[in-house]
């Protein structure tokens, strides 16, 4: 039987195929599936459901899935305790505070901040003693403050790109993000030498990245 793993399509997927070829996966099919959201290797052994960042937990939690590969960002942001085998160390990023130049995050009005992360964002606040008012949105949160509809933002950043260009500053700097593998409880018990197979392989090729990096930085 093949080893399921709920993968998050898009950027998480792109940057994790490398890995998982370098752990000896053949992802041929999985480069090769065009619309396909069901993707089995040649050999049987792993077959790949490609799903948005929050579902991947859904499937986990539902137990159809042995395996998911998320954002810690979701992770995060749905606090439901998920078991984490191992930080991937792709997809990486940090959460800000930002918004543009005139914002006061020491103000004592009531604030309005837009974001994708509300829970994050509430707790976030919650530690600077402010009860803030969230408003929901689910991308470009860059143009809330531009358009009148949010005193700053939360969000994620890479490069810093998409905040330059929109004239956004960081006040504040919260928590890093990078993608994480997360198991399901009953296959680690089930699927026990598969899952610790992937997950060993997967650790060799990070920390021989992460060895190499450090090798040119210095
Ligand atoms: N700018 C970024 N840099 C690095 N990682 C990011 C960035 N934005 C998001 N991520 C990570 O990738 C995950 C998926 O992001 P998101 O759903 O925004 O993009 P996507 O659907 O992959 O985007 P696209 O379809 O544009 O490639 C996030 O949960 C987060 O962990
Ligand atoms: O610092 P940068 O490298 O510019 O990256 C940051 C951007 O990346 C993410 O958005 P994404 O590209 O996923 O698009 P979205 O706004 O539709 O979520 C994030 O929400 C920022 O907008």
């Amino acid at each position: 039987m093949s080893l399921k793993i709920a993968l998050t399509k898009g950027r998480v997927e792109r940057k994790v195929i490398p890995l998982l070829e370098q752990a000896g996966i053949d992802c041929t099919p999985l480069k090769n599936k065009k619309r396909k959201l069901i993707v089995q290797t040649e050999d049987n052994k792993f077959e790949f459901i490609l799903a948005k960042g929050p579902d991947v937990t859904t499937y986990l939690n539902a137990g159809v899935v042995d395996i998911g590969i998320v954002g810690s960002d979701i992770l995060n942001e749905q606090q439901n305790d998920q078991y984490e085998l191992l930080d991937l160390e792709v997809g990486k990023c940090q959460f800000v505070l930002a918004s543009t130049a005139d914002f006061n995050v020491g103000s004592p009005e009531r604030k309005i901040i837009g974001t994708k992360y509300p829970v994050i964002t509430k707790k976030y606040f919650e530690s600077l003693g402010q009860d803030v008012e969230i408003v929901r949105i689910e991308g470009s949160v860059e143009l809330a403050p531009l358009i009148g509809l949010a005193d700053a933002i939360v969000d994620i950043t890479e490069t810093g790109t998409t905040l330059r260009e929109n004239n956004l500053y960081v006040f504040d700097y919260l928590d890093k993000v990078s993608t994480r593998l997360v198991v399901n409880r009953m296959s680690l018990k089930q699927h026990s030498t598969e899952v610790f197979n992937l997950v060993d392989n997967l650790k060799k090729v990070v920390s021989e990245k992460i060895k190499l990096q450090g090798e040119k930085i210095r």
